[in-house]
């Protein structure tokens, strides 16, 4: 098995006697989309600035591409793109001259600096404004620049900490598309630090659940759901017609339907296995008309809440 990219080992920053980050162990698959979710004071910024040598851990390892950050941080800069929330340019350069200097700051040469510029500018869709002074740009503008910015440097791995704060609807799909495109087309592993549950989901293969210094959960939304939902992973929704007291009752014997409930002429059934097929059945053989039967994901959304539901109801925040 390949080794990790990012590698996490029993890692905690303490500052005075409070934990920032208590105890994390995390691995990241080369090539992965990884989501760190969770809310403001989690110790998702503390990690991020661990894991670029910025800041020193108390105890544990921290190491990207097998270098460790702590003793050789300049090595891993080399390795990783960081894109903060708000990344500063020089508002009187333009978008190209911008790159250029970020280029010069790397050692890289000019030739082939012109040349990254020119293609980074065209795949984060700048290419027309790359003339213009970016005190002009807009927000999202920005956002995508400084993605150019980080991948001057050809980076193995980008952390993108709250990248969409900010940016409205528009900007947000453009620029997460972007990202999963660079992604696929240069195979670069990305960290993305998030509290919105919903652009989480919709580009990362896994997220890791971040609260008060700790990791409660990780995995793809699909295991996630099956580890907090236990008996109900499956939610199907079903519209039918006549709904009687008898189909009801003959849905509720289905082996793996754990609830039903009705709402009128649709039901919602919660279930452990998938059982659509036979709840289908059931309806037609019944003599009763199915207009429709649709499987229903659970989304990080829920997964979320009902996380903190069952943690406030144990009483162990
Ligand atoms: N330099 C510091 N000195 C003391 N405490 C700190 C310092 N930096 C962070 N903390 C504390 O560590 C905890 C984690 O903070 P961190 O900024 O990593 O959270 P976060 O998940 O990034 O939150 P946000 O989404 O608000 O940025 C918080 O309780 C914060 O107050």
């Amino acid at each position: 098995m390949p080794r990790p990219i990012i590698e996490l080992d029993k890692v905690t920053k303490k500052y005075d006697d409070q934990y920032a980050v208590d105890h994390l162990t995390l691995s990241i698959k080369k090539g992965e989309i990884f989501g760190l979710l969770g809310p403001n004071g989690a110790g998702k910024t503390t990690t991020i600035l661990m894991l670029l040598g910025l800041s020193e851990p108390t105890s544990g390892r921290v190491r990207v591409d097998g270098i460790d950050s702590t003793r050789n941080p300049i090595e891993v800069k080399k390795e990783v793109g960081y894109l903060p929330d708000d990344l500063g340019f020089y508002q009187h350069m333009t978008g190209f001259e911008n790159l250029m200097y970020t280029a010069a700051l790397n050692g890289i040469p000019e030739r082939i600096a012109k040349e990254r510029a020119k293609d980074l500018l065209e795949k984060v869709n700048l290419l027309d404004v790359a003339d213009k002074k970016t005190g002009k740009y807009s927000r999202g503008m920005r956002q995508r620049l400084g993605l150019a910015d980080v991948l001057m440097k050809d980076p193995k791995v980008i952390i993108l900490d709250e990248p969409t704060l900010g940016i409205d609807p528009e900007g947000v799909r453009e620029f997460l598309q972007l990202i999963r495109r660079l992604n696929v087309e240069e195979h670069i592993t990305v960290l993305l630090s998030s509290h919105h549950l919903h652009q989480v989901q919709q580009i990362c293969d896994r997220v890791g659940i971040f609260v008060n210094g700790k990791l409660l959960a990780e995995g793809t939304t699909e295991s996630l759901s099956k580890q907090l939902f236990l008996q109900d992973t499956y939610h199907i929704h079903v519209s039918a017609s006549p709904l009687s007291e008898e189909l009801v009752q003959k849905l509720e014997a289905i082996p793996n339907v754990n609830k039903v409930e009705i709402d009128q002429h649709s039901m919602n059934l919660y279930c452990k296995e998938d059982v659509s097929a036979t709840i289908s059945k059931v309806i037609v053989e019944s003599g009763a008309s199915l207009y429709g039967i649709r499987k229903k994901n659970y989304g990080l959304d829920e997964i979320y809440h009902r996380y903190f539901e069952g943690r406030e109801a144990d009483g162990n925040q």
